[in-house]
């Protein structure tokens, strides 16, 4: 029973990235996936526009959908104001608990909530669980072909508000177009494009960003 790749990640976050400096945690693991072994972190690219993003947004609450080693989780939550909050979900324990280390070694589990399960159960439980009103800023990376069902839902949870900004990676690689024809044609979004190119690679890939309306 050898390792894994997400625990041979964590192992190199715990190796060479300094506690409590998210910068540094975030270095290793593009470096790790860069050099060693890719994995289906955001990376470095894509991340910057995930980073202007949610600095230009500063949610109060932000949903992540699909933790997996929690890189974004530690882009994301390291940019939130003082009493925000990222809530996460990851329905794979094994990545859960990789992530749960990742996050840790970062230092900013206080502003980050991993919750176990799938998406389409907890979406509908976010009010009763954890007193969320809305949502500020929605993060799908998740299975492709569950963003557009999953935005639906948060949509008749109440869980969006007019101004609420949803960012999905990988809508061109592996591609998520029924998630794209949607947002990109209903009058309830503005919708945005970012080129970009797929993590560690020169594949085209890019970010959506899309605004509800209300
Ligand atoms: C019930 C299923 C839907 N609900 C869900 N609820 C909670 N967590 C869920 C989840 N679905 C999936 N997850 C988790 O999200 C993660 C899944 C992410 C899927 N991502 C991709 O497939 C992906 C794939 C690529 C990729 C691109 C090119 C290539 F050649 C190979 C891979 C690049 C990416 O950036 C990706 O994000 C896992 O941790 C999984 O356990
Ligand atoms: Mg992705």
């Amino acid at each position: 029973t050898g390792s894994t790749r997400p625990q041979r990640l964590l192992r190199a976050v715990q190796k060479k990235a300094t506690q409590g400096d998210p910068q540094s945690v975030i270095a290793t693991i593009d470096d790790f996936c860069r050099h060693s072994e890719w994995a289906m972190n955001v990376g470095d690219e894509k991340g910057l526009i995930l980073d202007s993003i949610v600095s230009e947004v500063n949610p109060s609450t932000a949903l992540e959908l699909g933790t997996y080693c929690g890189y974004s989780t530690v882009r994301i939550a390291r940019l939130l104001p003082p009493g925000g909050r990222c809530i996460t979900l990851e329905f794979n324990p094994a990545y859960a608990a990789v992530a749960r280390q990742v996050i840790a070694w970062a230092g900013i589990q206080d502003k980050v909530q991993l919750v176990e399960g799938p998406s389409g159960d907890l979406i509908p439980q976010m009010k009763e669980l954890f007193g969320v009103q809305t949502f500020d800023f929605v993060f799908l990376d998740h299975w492709k072909d569950r963003y557009l069902p999953d935005a639906k839902l948060l949509e008749e949870c109440g869980l969006l508000r007019e101004g609420t900004v949803l960012l999905a990676d990988n809508v061109i690689c592996p591609g998520t177009p029924e998630y794209l024809q949607y947002v990109r044609n209903s009058p309830r979004y503005e919708s945005r494009y970012f080129k970009s190119h797929l993590e560690y690679t020169k594949v085209e890939d890019g970010l959506e960003k899309s605004v509800f309306l209300g």
